[in-house]
């Protein structure tokens, strides 16, 4: 297996930019978060506050009805549309224009959501960010893979990257399955772990950021928030990938001596956001 490329600091500073003083919500970029289902509405509510507070401008939801005021309640600054459906999308469609997707945390599998979640797809060609149950709707509809608009950023953990691209024995067969699978479908693949890679056509990166107190439910929805965001921003989706990847770890890396492991939650990592960033941007 070639050796990865290591995103580290000087990796991460390299794709980061400065936000000019003049800007303003609307240049800093409109980030659409999709999902939530009845009894998961957390998931995108962390993923769109990670969203606000990785730095783009304006924020909507898109859940079902019985997500409306959860959102608006916890998450005060971002904006939210609501389907027909009391607990789940039964209907993707929107005539807000965003400047990036992210869709998947906690959406759930439901018949009329994998409807809803093909016909979306059919008429989407903006990269976008597809994790958790968006995955495993394309894992039992594989046909659908090639819907996805090319350079989109998706973020499976390792059940998830499972479910897409079959079983692997060793770890070099998971990088080389995926590479083809990236490859096939130019796509790039984020696969969640401990390290968490990266897979973009031929090029492998591996993140240095992070530890165990990650291990912890949410996080992974974080995620899919930070990178969209930055997708909204106008990062290339590579970039977005792996400063997006990085930050989610430097929180980790900077709030453990307070926080200990066990008390590290998904909220955390939003919470120490602004000082990854400050830490990125730190002359030395
Ligand atoms: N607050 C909320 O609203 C939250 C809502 N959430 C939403 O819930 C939905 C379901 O997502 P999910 O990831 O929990 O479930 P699923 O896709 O079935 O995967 C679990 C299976 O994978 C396996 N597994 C192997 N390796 C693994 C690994 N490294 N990390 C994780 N799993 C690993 C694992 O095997 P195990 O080791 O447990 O036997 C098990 O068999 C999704 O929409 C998500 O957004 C969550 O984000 C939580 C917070
Ligand atoms: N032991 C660990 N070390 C470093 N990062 C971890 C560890 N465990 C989990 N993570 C990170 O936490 C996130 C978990 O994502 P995911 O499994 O999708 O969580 P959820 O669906 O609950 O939001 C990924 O970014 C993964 O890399
Ligand atoms: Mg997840």
């Amino acid at each position: 297996m070639k050796a990865p490329n290591y995103i580290d600091i000087s990796e991460a500073r390299k794709r980061h930019h400065a936000i000019p003083f003049d800007t303003h919500k609307r240049i800093q970029g409109h980030a659409l978060l999709i999902g939530g289902s009845y009894g998961k509405i957390g998931a995108i509510t962390l993923a769109s506050r990670a969203a606000l507070q990785t730095g783009c401008g304006l924020v909507t939801a898109l859940v079902p009805k019985c997500g409306y005021e959860i959102l608006q309640i916890a998450n005060p600054e971002v904006m939210v549309l609501t389907d027909t459906n009391e607990k789940y999308l039964s209907e993707i469609a929107f005539s807000l224009v965003s400047n990036a997707i992210g869709i998947g945390p906690g959406l759930g599998q439901e018949l009329a959501t994998q409807k809803a979640f093909h016909e979306f797809l059919i008429n989407t060609s903006k990269p976008l960010v597809v994790d958790a149950d968006a995955l495993n709707i394309l894992a039992q509809n594989p046909t659908w893979l090639t819907l996805l608009p090319p350079e989109s950023v998706l973020t499976p953990h390792p059940k998830e990257l499972e479910r897409l691209i079959g079983k692997w024995q060793s770890q070099e067969e998971k990088v080389a399955k995926t590479i083809d699978f990236a490859k096939h479908y130019q796509v790039i693949v984020v696969l969640k772990g401990a390290p968490t890679q990266i897979v973009f056509g031929n090029d492998f990166y591996e993140n240095t950021s992070g530890n165990q107190a990650l291990a912890t439910a949410g996080s992974g929805d974080v995620l899919t928030g930070i990178i969209t965001s930055l997708l909204a921003q106008s990062y290339a989706p590579i970039d977005a990938s792996i400063l997006g990847v990085y930050l989610h770890g430097l929180t980790a890396n900077i709030a453990l001596p307070k926080t200990g492991y066990q008390s590290f939650i998904a909220s955390t990592i939003i919470k120490y956001l602004g000082k990854a960033f400050l830490a990125l941007e730190k002359v030395e």
